[in-house]
């Protein structure tokens, strides 16, 4: 292992080198994050982790279980977690992420908003793709997955939102194990070009934050560069913004006043997090767009399906979109969803998209659903045709009552609707394990 960095590591925690040495070598912790929007009575019997509690310590790869491909969970490392629990995000708030990929934090974000709205903006084009998969698996509606620059965002959303995630991309210290490739890596000079884009990152996100807007900024390494001295840059530049006390009770005190740093030690991998207040400044709305009307034979899909017509509608060529409150106008930037991808329009038919039936303020409203069992879940997300009896036409497929995807029936055999992209490769299989 690299001296010079575990020298520094020394000078961080001099007395506990010995403990941070011996959890280089075991495996990274791992989280399990219930949905709480879709799986409101989970009762889960492993031990919860300090850091949120949604969450759970998990010892198994569980991303073939079909709970997770319902979007009843999401897996991440379990300190990941504590950023959005000191964001303290409001239902009614309008959240940014600024770097949101894969989603973790975007996600968690999304489970504590009723009213409000989520804007999550990935840098990286096919780290946004797998964004908006995570997204539409967890069923969030009221968002919008973007593809920009951050400073791409400040003409058209300046001061727009009550509470900024600044998850920034960063040197990943803490995420690194003794024998990782990454480790031989590590330079100071690394470590250096992100502390660097991360103020830049910083300038467009103290710029989008309405005043009496709060911001956290986290970072996955223990580099001092890119946690205290950025903050105190930031500090030092607007002084319009203060740190603010995080209010939790885990992790430990950072090397500066109201940060918070996580080591191996407090339970989850390597974090800085620390969050921020504006002490005032303008304030403004997102731009919002009219609705589309939509046409007859997508308005009677919708009441075939759901019993009611969603209240906005967007139309992209074919593409009908729906959501709970007005789209938000998006000109000029790379948007890859907003609201719910309901469908296309396809000659004199409404084809539905997988979206449409992961979203989870309608779990319980899908009037066309069956359960499958777990051999034909296996089958089904294998991209198989099953022999099942169910209700005629487009219909949810379900575990448990939860839709991960749906299919077409002619009453005897559902046809497979499951994306290519989401199916489970031939030798791989559901995990079954109880949680
Ligand atoms: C720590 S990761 C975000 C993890 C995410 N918040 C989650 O919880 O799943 C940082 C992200 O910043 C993105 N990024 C890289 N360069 C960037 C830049 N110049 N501006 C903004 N984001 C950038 C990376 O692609 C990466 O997805």
């Amino acid at each position: 292992m690299n001296p010079d960095f575990l020298n520094r590591i020394q000078s961080y925690i001099p007395n506990e080198m010995e403990a941070f040495l011996s959890s280089l070598e075991r495996p990274m912790y791992r989280g399990l994050r219930i949905n709480p929007k879709k799986w409101q009575d989970a009762q889960i019997s492993f031990p919860k982790t300090p850091f949120s509690n949604d969450e759970y310590y998990v010892n198994e790869a569980l991303g073939n279980h079909p709970y997770h491909l319902a979007g009843l969970f999401y897996l991440q490392e379990p300190s990941a977690s504590s950023a959005v629990e000191i964001l303290d995000v409001q239902p009614d708030d309008v959240v940014l992420d600024l770097c949101a990929a894969p989603g973790g934090k975007s996600t968690q974000i999304a489970a504590k908003l009723d009213t409000g709205f989520l804007v999550a903006n990935e840098f990286d084009k096919k780290r946004a793709q797998i964004l908006l998969s995570n997204m539409e698996r967890m069923g969030v509606d009221s968002m919008m997955v973007l593809n920009n620059e951050p400073s791409q965002l400040v003409s058209k959303y300046a001061h727009c939102f009550d509470r900024i995630l600044v998850d920034a991309p960063c040197s990943g210290e803490g995420m690194m194990k003794k024998h990782d490739a990454a480790m031989n890596h590590w330079s100071v000079e690394h470590i250096q070009f992100c502390a660097k884009r991360q103020k830049q990152i910083l300038e467009s996100a103290y710029q989008l934050l309405k005043g009496n807007g709060f911001m956290v900024y986290s970072t996955c390494t223990y580099a001092k560069e890119e946690n205290e001295d950025v903050m105190q840059w930031f500090l030092d530049t607007y002084p319009d913004m203060e740190l603010v006390d995080p209010n939790v009770s885990f992790g430990r005190p950072g090397f500066m006043k109201n940060t918070i740093r996580i080591f191996p030690m407090d339970k989850g991998e390597g974090h800085f997090v620390a969050k921020l207040h504006k002490k005032g400044g303008p304030v403004k709305r997102l731009p919002v767009q009219k609705s589309i009307a939509i046409d007859s034979i997508t308005k009677t899909f919708f009441m075939d399906q759901l019993g009611f017509i969603p209240k906005y509608h967007d139309q992209q060529d074919d593409k009908i979109y729906v959501m709970d409150q007005s789209f938000i106008q998006t000109k000029g930037l790379h948007c890859l969803r907003q609201g719910i991808f309901a469908g296309e329009r396809i000659k004199k038919r409404f084809e539905p998209a997988h979206a449409f039936y992961m979203n989870a303020k309608w779990i319980h409203v899908y009037k066309q659903k069956t359960n499958l069992s777990l051999d034909e879940v296996d089958a089904f997300m294998h991209g198989l045709e099953i022999e099942h009896p169910s209700q005629k036409g487009y219909i949810a497929v379900c575990v448990d009552g939860y839709p991960f995807g749906f299919g077409k029936s002619d009453g005897k055999h559902i046809k497979n609707k499951i994306p290519k992209g989401l199916r489970l490769l031939p030798n791989s299989h559901i995990n079954r394990c109880c949680l």
